[in-house]
């Protein structure tokens, strides 16, 4: 029995799927641990979480099984004991859970009690919830492992806490949201070792990984509910944690404690982040974006700058006969502000093209919308074959305000790989380009100053798809929309509460059958990162076909 332990917490990040590079990163880890007795990876880091259906495959479980196997045979050379995270099939079933590896075996193995099947979570859709969890026993001393949504709820911990758990360890895989990174702290871990007295590790996975991002903000709280250690939010660390036993029971000394990024950082983070891992890890060389001098594309440019560096972000203005030369001037500004590759493609000859193409077709008809969507298409054609024939991925730049109510041309502006303000509200991202011009995040390979020309931030949003028109000709005003969605998406309320609140009937019944009408586009759309509670995507999924009006 020992009095001391050294715990390595290793916040990292994950590849889904790839199992070799996980046991590679995970045993650089282990060698840079080399003193300590334990080292503590994030949830299912052998095979990276949210593994979704690749669970469905035989093989995936079987190489899991072979890997898990290695890295305990690793273990016999006396260096740090490990607790690694996988998928476990057990009798036909299979289990999220955590290995003990140590002495060049597993030692233990316990499995995920509690499921998540919320939001963007569907656990249950692929493993079996494993029984209430006993401790593991590591040198003498009794270790919880509570995994991510078993620290969630009361129940694990206290019954780890029954059979004489003397220190609780959770590995994480726990997607972003704003402000998330405080409740599970104080609202989750600080309670849960309260209520049990135990120490409590936290540790969390960092990166992107499709619609959701990983923020690390992994921490160590004692049991008086005490911060013992706060790692950093948005990259990877390893810290050593050093625990004793005292009079009272095991506590952890106190040891680093970062600051984490305030709001709107955090979200500029999330979207920086997330916009960085999935284009390399789906082997683009960079990203082109249609810049039009509004803000939507700037701020987008400004992320993929700070995500990726200004060498592999091409902007391209494609001026028609309404582009104004403000627009024109104010995207120049914004490319050279930030640096990055910047071309002029005017899309006159495809616009007549088309006229000329559709002439006797159209012949008899007025100009209409249709006319507006055939230069948005004609831009989304020609980013596409900038993609094509030199290789970067466009990125789409439609916020959630747009995307809730259909504001974007489908095949048009629409076109593309990603969209980082997929879950941003314009009036959110009116607040971000604010922020951006006076800070340069942690981690951003963006320059500093004003990278939004303040023109940009000033002028009236359009889609300059005719003479002198502007968004709020269609929709109402940014502010009124925003707040009339919140209610609507965020908060699952109908018409009568949104009028008792304040806003007009009219408005908002208009509101809502735009935002229910718009579901097929954004089923059509480019993926984008979950910032808040109810992401269009994996947290929001509504029928595209059906008759449902709050209203009566
Ligand atoms: N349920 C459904 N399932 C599948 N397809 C469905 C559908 N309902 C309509 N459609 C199809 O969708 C088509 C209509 O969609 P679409 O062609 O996109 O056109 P639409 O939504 O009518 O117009 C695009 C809107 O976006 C605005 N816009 C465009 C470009 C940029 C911006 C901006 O500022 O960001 C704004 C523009 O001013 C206009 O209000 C129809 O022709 C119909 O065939
Ligand atoms: N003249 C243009 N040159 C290049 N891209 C354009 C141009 N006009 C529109 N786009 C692309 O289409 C997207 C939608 O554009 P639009 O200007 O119609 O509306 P928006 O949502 O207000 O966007 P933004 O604020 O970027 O202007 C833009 O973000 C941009 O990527
Ligand atoms: N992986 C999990 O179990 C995640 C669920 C948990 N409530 C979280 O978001 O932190």
């Amino acid at each position: 029995m020992v009095d001391t332990l050294t715990i390595r917490l290793v916040q990292m990040t994950q590849w889904v799927g790839d199992i070799a590079k996980n046991v590679e990163l995970m045993r650089e880890a282990r060698a840079r641990a080399d003193g300590c007795d334990l080292v503590l990876y994030p949830e299912m880091q052998l095979i990276g979480y949210p593994p979704e259906d690749l669970i469905l495959k035989p093989a995936l479980i079987e190489r899991a099984a072979h890997a898990l196997e290695d890295l305990a045979r690793d273990t016999a050379d006396g260096g740090p004991a490990m607790l690694v995270g996988s998928v476990f099939r057990d009798d036909g079933l299979l289990y999220n859970g955590t290995a003990l590896l140590c002495d060049g075996r597993i030692a233990a193995i316990r499995y995920k009690h509690e499921l998540p099947n919320y939001g963007t979570f569907d656990e249950r859709r692929h493993f079996t919830p494993g029984p209430l969890p006993e401790p593991v026993e590591f040198k003498g001393v009794k270790i919880g492992l509570p995994i991510c949504e078993d620290i969630w709820h009361p129940k694990v911990c206290a019954y780890l806490k029954t059979q004489g758990a003397e220190m609780l360890l959770s590995p994480n895989g726990s997607p972003y949201e704003i402000e998330k990174d405080q409740l599970r702290l104080e609202n989750v871990c600080v309670r849960r070792a309260e209520e049990t007295g135990l120490p409590l590790a936290y540790v969390n996975r960092v990166g992107g990984q499709d619609e959701l991002v990983f923020d690390g903000a992994s921490f160590v709280v004692n049991g008086d509910g005490s911060l013992a250690i706060q790692m950093i939010d948005w990259g990877e660390q390893e810290v050593t944690s050093v625990w004793k036993r005292g009079e009272s029971g095991w506590f952890c000394e106190e040891g680093v404690e970062e600051d984490l990024a305030e709001h709107p950082e955090d979200a500029w983070c999330a979207m920086m982040v997330a916009t960085r891992d999935y284009v390399n890890r789906n082997h683009m060389p960079g990203v082109v974006i249609g810049l039009s001098g509004g803000i939507d594309s700037a701020v987008v440019a400004a992320l993929a700058v700070d995500a990726l560096g200004p060498e592999r972000v091409w902007c391209v203005m494609m001026p028609s006969r309404y582009t104004v030369s403000l627009s024109l001037g104010l995207a120049e500004e914004c490319a050279s502000a930030l640096g990055v590759r910047h071309s002029v493609i005017p899309i006159a000859p495809a616009v007549k093209g088309f006229d000329e193409m559709l002439e006797s077709d159209f012949a008899d008809t007025e100009v209409d919308l249709t006319e507006e969507n055939i230069q948005s298409r004609i831009r989304g054609v020609t980013l596409m074959a900038l993609s094509n024939k030199f290789g970067p991925m466009v990125l789409t730049t439609g916020n959630k305000s747009e995307m809730s109510v259909g504001y974007a041309t489908i095949y048009g502006d629409m076109a593309g790989g990603y969209n980082p303000l997929k879950d941003a509200y314009k009036t959110t991202v009116f607040r971000m380009a604010r922020w951006r011009n006076t800070a340069v995040p942690r981690l951003a390979r963006g320059p500093g100053g004003e990278v939004i020309p303040q023109g940009i931030i000033d002028r009236p949003p359009s889609a300059e798809l005719r003479p002198d028109q502007k968004d709020e000709d269609s929709l109402p005003p940014y502010d009124v929309l925003d707040a009339i969605l919140l209610g609507l998406v965020e908060h699952e309320q109908g018409v009568d509460e949104l009028v008792s609140k304040g806003f007009d009937r009219a408005t908002v019944i208009h509101v809502e059958n735009l935002l229910h009408r718009a579901e097929y586009k954004r089923r059509q759309s480019a993926p984008g990162v979950k910032l808040g509670t109810k992401n269009f995507g994996r947290d929001r999924r509504y029928p595209i076909t059906h008759g449902f009006r709050t209203a009566q």
